[in-house]
Parts: C-alpha cells; sequence; structure tokens
C-alpha cells in the first residue's frame, strides 16, 4: 500500500475536521469516501474533502467500497462499535475516535476479532500520547533523576457541556483520556479507583454531578487525584502535576505570553480542545497513516481502549457505590505485548 484512501465514517464536528487535517496537512493518505446516517451531513463533508469524494449513508457499503482500503470512524463513541468491526472484517486498518466503545463489553468483541483477523488493524484516538507536552514530562519521568512518581495531580475543566452530557460522561467521554495516557506516561498500570462527589456547582445542569474527584492508584502504589470539572467557565484547563521522590514535574501548557497590566500578573487559558490539542491530533493522525502504510498500528492500541473502558466501568460503579472499584483486565495477550 503507498497511499491510505479513507472512508470517515460520521460527519459531525472531529469527524470534519479530520476530514480537513487528512486532505490539508497529512502526508500519505487521502478521503475518497464519506459517510453519514444523515445525508446532508455526509454531502457537506464531501464539500469539504473535495471534488470526487464519493458519499455513503450506510458504513458497510463504504467501507467495503473496492476503491477504500482504510477507515476513520468519528461517530459518537455508542456508534463505533459496528464500523470498527466492518473495518476488522474487510482487513482494512481503522482509526477511530475515543472511547473505542462505550463499554468494555463492545470493546472486547472488537479485541476478540482483531486477534481472529491475526492483524494488527485497529489504532484508538487518545491524542495526548502526542501531545508535545505530555512527551516532555514522560521523557523527564524515563530520565530517571526525578527518582520514581508517587503521585499525580490533575485537572480536566472545561468551561461548560452540553444538556445531554450526563454524570457517567465525565468517566467514560472526559476522564477517559486521563484514564488511557497517565498509565503510558508513568509506565504503570490501574490497580483499583474510585470516584467521590463534592458539592456540586450551581451551574450544572439537572441531574448532572460536577464537578467529581477521581482517586485512581496504580499496581505500584502510585496514586491520582483528578478533578474532572466541565463547568469552570474560565478555559479549557488541563493540569497534570507529577510528585516524584526527588521534586516535581508540571506538564507545561501551550505558551501565552505572561502580561504585566493593570495591577495583574496573568496569562490566557485556553478555550477548548480543538485549540488546545490542534498540534497533537495532527502528529497522531500522521502517525497512524505512517504505520498503516506498513500495516502496523502506533498510539493506543484496541486492548488500550478495552483497558480504558474496564477502568471507566470500574468508576461509574464507584460513582454510585462511593467505594473504592478493582481495575481486572486478565492480564494483557501475546498479541497485545509490545
Ligand atoms: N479526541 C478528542 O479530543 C475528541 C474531541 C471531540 C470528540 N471526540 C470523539 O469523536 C467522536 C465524535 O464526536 P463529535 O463531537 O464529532 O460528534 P458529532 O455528534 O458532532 O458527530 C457524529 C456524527 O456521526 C454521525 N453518525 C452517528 N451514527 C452513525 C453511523 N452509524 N454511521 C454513520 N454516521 C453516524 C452523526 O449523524 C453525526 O454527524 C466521539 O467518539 C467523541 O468522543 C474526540
Ligand atoms: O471532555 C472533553 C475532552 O476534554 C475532549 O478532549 C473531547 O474528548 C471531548 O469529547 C470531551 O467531552
Amino acid at each position: 500500500m503507498d497511499e491510505l484512501k479513507i472512508a470517515l465514517v460520521g460527519c459531525g464536528m472531529i469527524g470534519k475536521q479530520h476530514i480537513d487535517r487528512i486532505q490539508n496537512r497529512i502526508k500519505g493518505a487521502t478521503v475518497v469516501a464519506v459517510c453519514d446516517v444523515f445525508e446532508a451531513g455526509a454531502k457537506a463533508a464531501a464539500e469539504i474533502a473535495g471534488p470526487g469524494t464519493k458519499v455513503y449513508t450506510d458504513s458497510a457499503e463504504a467501507i467495503n467500497d473496492p476503491d477504500v482500503n482504510a477507515v476513520v470512524v468519528t461517530t459518537p463513541g455508542q456508534f463505533h462499535k459496528i464500523p470498527i468491526l466492518q473495518a476488522i472484517a474487510a482487513g482494512k486498518p481503522v482509526f477511530t475516535e475515543k472511547p473505542l466503545t462505550n463499554t468494555a463489553a463492545e470493546c472486547k468483541e472488537i479485541v476478540d476479532a482483531e486477534m481472529a483477523s491475526g492483524k494488527h488493524l485497529v489504532q484508538v484516538g487518545f491524542m495526548r500520547r502526542y501531545d508535545r507536552g505530555y512527551n516532555q514530562v514522560k521523557e523527564l519521568i524515563d530520565d530517571g533523576k526525578f527518582g520514581a512518581p508517587m503521585i499525580l495531580k490533575c485537572t480536566h475543566r472545561a468551561d461548560g457541556v452540553a444538556e445531554d452530557y450526563t454524570t457517567a460522561m465525565a468517566v467514560t467521554d472526559t476522564a477517559i483520556h486521563e484514564i488511557d495516557v497517565l498509565p503510558w506516561l508513568i509506565n504503570d498500570e490501574w490497580d483499583e479507583v474510585q470516584c467521590i462527589m463534592p458539592k456540586t456547582s450551581s451551574k450544572a445542569h439537572a441531574g448532572l454531578k460536577d464537578p467529581q474527584v477521581m482517586i485512581m492508584k496504580t499496581k505500584t502504589g502510585i496514586v491520582t487525584m483528578l478533578e474532572v470539572n466541565v463547568n469552570c467557565g474560565f478555559g479549557y484547563d488541563i493540569n497534570c502535576e507529577v510528585v516524584c521522590e526527588n521534586g516535581v514535574i508540571n506538564l507545561p501548557c501551550p505558551s501565552f505570553p505572561t502580561v504585566r497590566f493593570a495591577n495583574n500578573v496573568s496569562t490566557k487559558i485556553e478555550d477548548n480542545w480543538i485549540l488546545r490539542f490542534m498540534d497533537s491530533y495532527d502528529v497522531e493522525i500522521q502517525d497512524w497513516v505512517d504505520h498503516a502504510l506498513k500495516g502496523e498500528t502506533g498510539g493506543s492500541s484496541a486492548w488500550d481502549g478495552y483497558v480504558a473502558s474496564i477502568t471507566a466501568d470500574a468508576l461509574v460503579a464507584s460513582q454510585t457505590s462511593g467505594k473504592a472499584e478493582k481495575v481486572v483486565t486478565g492480564g494483557t495477550p501475546d498479541f497485545y505485548k509490545k
């Protein structure tokens, strides 16, 4: 294969961004077909992709088009499973946005199908593994001079959320990023996780518990305290402080000038995830393309996506039990050992 000819399934917000990214900033890949259950949405996406782009409303038809040799899935999480399984059945590499799917049971079906195919075909869009700041922190941890990490203090704050955002989504849609990236960062695995509900913000819509505090402990005993706070009202504020034996490492934020003005010292906070992680998405998709052209996958595997969902299910269970819940994965199959 010398070029990926992609069918993109799910032409919403991030789907359209990935089309623009692939057509204009990524080498070695072109979107040749787009698919959305709403034909008008697919047609609008085809306009972005350019003349000659095929338009589908059925993912099986798009994925099995003989001109298509790779797939990008950008439907909402609860609709990821079917197009991913269709891509695996067709033997075509597939990049899916996070989460792999919304439940661990569905993720297991994908893992089983990929192992049965005998080929590594699935990459999950946990883009923080490609973020420059997280990579700089990882290099410092791996260097060893800071000693072992012991405590991680993280925030995942957003300006606000839509009315259909649920209490469980604080885990499955939002904290899922930290659930994936932190074990990669500190070379460890989750052991048990707990969700604690502080006083709910008056800005949270009816029925939503926000903020939430997630306490997550790894197998070697490192403890993470994660604040998920999606109605903070002041911007998209991602922080990660790693307290090690000999020092403390702070995730660098994208650089904005610090200004002194009107008796204040201040720095801008990014408005949203699109702007905060813009560069990471480009690096991530290019890395997927480069790997897929060689018959490989990079970044997060289907197994990583499955483990993230098992962890998310445990945290969601803790939202009601209030107790620490064990994360039980059964061990990495040889197929996924790196
Ligand atoms: N990595 C990130 O930071 C990041 C950011 C935003 C969204 N996401 C993820 O991207 C995915 C999409 O999010 P979004 O905000 O773009 O959603 P969206 O609702 O804007 O778009 C989803 C689109 O998929 C279409 N669709 C639904 N079911 C379909 C099916 N079976 N076949 C074809 N099309 C179908 C819908 O009609 C819609 O146009 C989600 O999994 C989300 O978690 C990731
Ligand atoms: O909490 C949001 C995350 O910070 C983003 O990166 C996206 O994944 C979005 O879907 C989530 O709702």
